[in-house]
């Protein structure tokens, strides 16, 4: 276990520096023909680092060094360690340690491709161990939020092209290897290696279905999705109702965690009613404070309850008053502004109408947690599904979550309606798009620097016309690969038809309001922007009900059995490969350096 015990510090070292030098070292060894005794010659640092790189070497390295020259010499077994020595320090490290892996400084692919990890003809231990690696790695990454390098994408990309159905080997075939000699420490290794990442990659994965490499899958897919659309449209929804159905969800467990909500809630639900209170103060301030500068209106602010009050205001006080009394935490403060009476004392003027759509928004949820006006007596609230689901907070940074199926390994990906900018890194990668459309979006008003008014719904049929026309080269790919128009929040439909008619909006709709004529409607505005030759499809629900997500994800799934593995592999993997000279020249060096590790 003493590889075990060598990733663990590794990955605990606060500097990555150290970690990349001995990485370099150690890959020196297997590349440059360097020896163990100059191996870590370089760069020796400070004292500390020294110190920490000499434990190492104790620990590890030597060791490592000296399990590779008892092996039986075959190369592979040479690199198989190494690789899976990465593959360890990925699967116990985090995003930098699975970064710096694929970085530019240990060209790792170079030196996988360098050992026959692309070949054709590729077998043997070193080839697992590189699928192994690259299942952990792409795993720990995520494009957007690792702020990926094009190294790196593209490193990913060319480990990806090794993991093509049809090469997984089979769990017989991976007993069947030559590990070296019983007693060799290199066994030794790789067999607590493999198990140790298995398990890891269970933890990651959270479902056995993930190991999928070691069975025989040979039909196992890999699908991109992306989820764009206009802020509010409900994608993060989706992916909360994927998450919750499936417990076996990555990265973003946050997405569903109530503790999160709670905080969050805390936090913009005490901002919301500080902003209603400076609207108090700032009424008070000119009409009767004549401008008290701001400090001294805040400090005055619990005095209030003595000042002569209209009607609104006694609300406000009553409000305050109960804040004052009645919350001490979090759960109180959700329960407070679940409850009837509280929704009773909102009564603002229409040039509040955006911040009080933002807490409205806020409080989504609101009419299904304790509609109770008892509930803030209890010092805790402990969010539902229902909840979850209901509570809105904007996407502002990009959400990644992994869902395996029998024979299919989901990665959905949701930028967040205003992080168009950023949408267009995932475009390259992405099998199956899913663009969002809030139905009752039509008469919600956006803001844009305090100024800029527009409809939802214009927003997003100019956003969908952006997408189906772009004509840059990034873009060439998201047109030609299949896009589902989801048309979401039917159960809204209804009431938003009688009380905002879509006729004020679209003058030329005169289906009043019937919902299957609104839709009908609404649908084609869209699709009129589509282009001759693009896969579109239409999809209608309701990200509330997790049936109507289950059905849609069906959908993703038969789509997505449509796509050519041999066509998504072509998209994705732009990698100029090694020329044959380039190879023999690595080849080469690779024997020497082993020659030198007298092997
Ligand atoms: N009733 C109902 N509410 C929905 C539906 N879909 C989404 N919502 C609610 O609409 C609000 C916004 O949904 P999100 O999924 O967070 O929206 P988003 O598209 O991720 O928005 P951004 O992160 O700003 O891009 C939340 O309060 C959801 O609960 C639906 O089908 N029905
Ligand atoms: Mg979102």
């Amino acid at each position: 276990m003493k590889y075990n015990g060598l990733a663990t510090i590794l990955v605990n070292l606060n500097s990555m520096l150290d970690l990349q030098r001995h990485l370099c070292d150690v890959l020196d060894c297997l590349w440059d023909s360097k020896t163990s005794k100059n191996a870590f010659k370089r760069e020796a640092g400070e004292e500390a680092s020294r110190k920490k790189l000499l434990e190492l070497r104790a620990d590890g390295y030597e060791s490592y060094v000296a399990a590779c020259s008892q092996a039986q010499t075959s190369r592979l077994l040479l690199s198989s360690p190494f690789i899976l020595y990465l593959t360890l320090i990925a699967a116990l490290g985090d995003s930098r340690h699975a970064h710096l892996i694929l970085s530019e400084e240990l060209d790792i692919v170079r030196f996988l491709r360098s050992i026959g990890l692309f070949d054709k003809d590729r077998t043997g231990t070193g080839v697992m161990a590189g699928r192994l690696l690259t299942q952990v790695i792409r795993l720990r990454l995520c494009p957007v939020a690792d702020g990926l390098t094009g190294v790196v994408q593209d490193a990913i990309s060319e480990l990806s092209s090794t993991l093509e159905p049809g090469d997984l080997v089979t769990d017989h075939m991976w007993a069947q290897l030559e590990w070296g000699s019983a007693d060799s420490p290199s066994r030794e290794f790789l067999t607590n290696a493999v198990k140790i990442v298995q398990n890891e990659l269970i933890r990651m994965d959270g479902t056995q279905a993930s190991l999928n490499l070691y069975s025989d899958s040979h039909n196992m897919r890999d699908v991109k999705v992306l989820l764009l659309g206009e802020g509010c449209s409900g994608k993060t929804t989706i992916m909360k109702q994927l998450i919750l159905s499936r417990h076996n969800s990555t990265s973003f467990t946050a997405l569903c965690d109530p503790e999160y909500y709670l905080e969050m809630m805390e936090a913009r639900l005490r901002a919301f009613l500080q902003r209603i209170m400076d609207w108090f103060l700032e009424d008070q301030c000119n009409s009767r404070w004549a401008r008290h500068d701001a400090h001294t209106v805040g400090a005055n602010f619990h005095k209030l309850p003595e000042l002569d009050m209209s009607t609104r205001s006694q609300r406000l006080l009553e409000l305050n008053d109960f804040v004052q009394v009645n919350i001490t935490s979090a759960g109180d403060l959700c329960a407070v502004l679940a409850s009837t009476s509280f929704a009773k004392l909102l009564d603002f003027p229409l040039d509040h109408y955006r911040s009080l759509l933002e807490a409205l928004n806020d409080m989504a949820g609101r009419s299904r947690m304790h509609d109770d006006d008892t509930a803030h007596k209890s010092a805790s609230l402990e969010p539902t599904n229902q909840n979850l689901l209901g509570w809105y907070i904007q996407t502002t940074e990009a959400h990644q979550e992994s869902f395996t199926t029998k024979d299919s390994s989901y990665t959905f990906w949701d930028c967040g309606g205003q992080m168009s900018d950023r949408w267009v890194q995932y475009f390259p990668q992405t099998d199956v798009v899913l663009f969002v459309v809030s139905l009752i979006g039509y008469d919600q008003v956006s803001f844009e620097n305090h100024s800029v008014y527009q409809d939802g719904m214009d927003r997003s049929l100019q956003l969908f016309s952006w997408i189906c026309t772009a004509s840059e080269d990034l873009m060439k790919r998201l047109r030609t690969c299949p896009l589902i128009l989801v048309f979401n929040q039917m159960d809204l439909l209804a009431d938003k038809l009688e009380t905002s008619p879509l006729r004020n909006h679209f003058p030329d709709y005169d289906g009043g309001s019937d919902t299957n004529a609104a839709c009908e409607y609404i649908k084609n505005h869209f699709l009129k922007h589509v282009q001759s030759g693009q896969n579109v499809s239409v999809f209608f629900m309701s990200a509330i009900d997790s049936k109507n997500v289950e059905d849609l994800f069906e959908k993703v799934h038969q789509l997505s059995r449509s796509i050519t593995t041999k066509a998504r592999r072509t998209a994705r993997t732009s990698i100029i490969p090694a020329s044959e000279a380039e190879i023999s020249v690595l080849k080469f060096s690779l024997a020497e350096g082993f020659a030198v590790l007298n092997l």
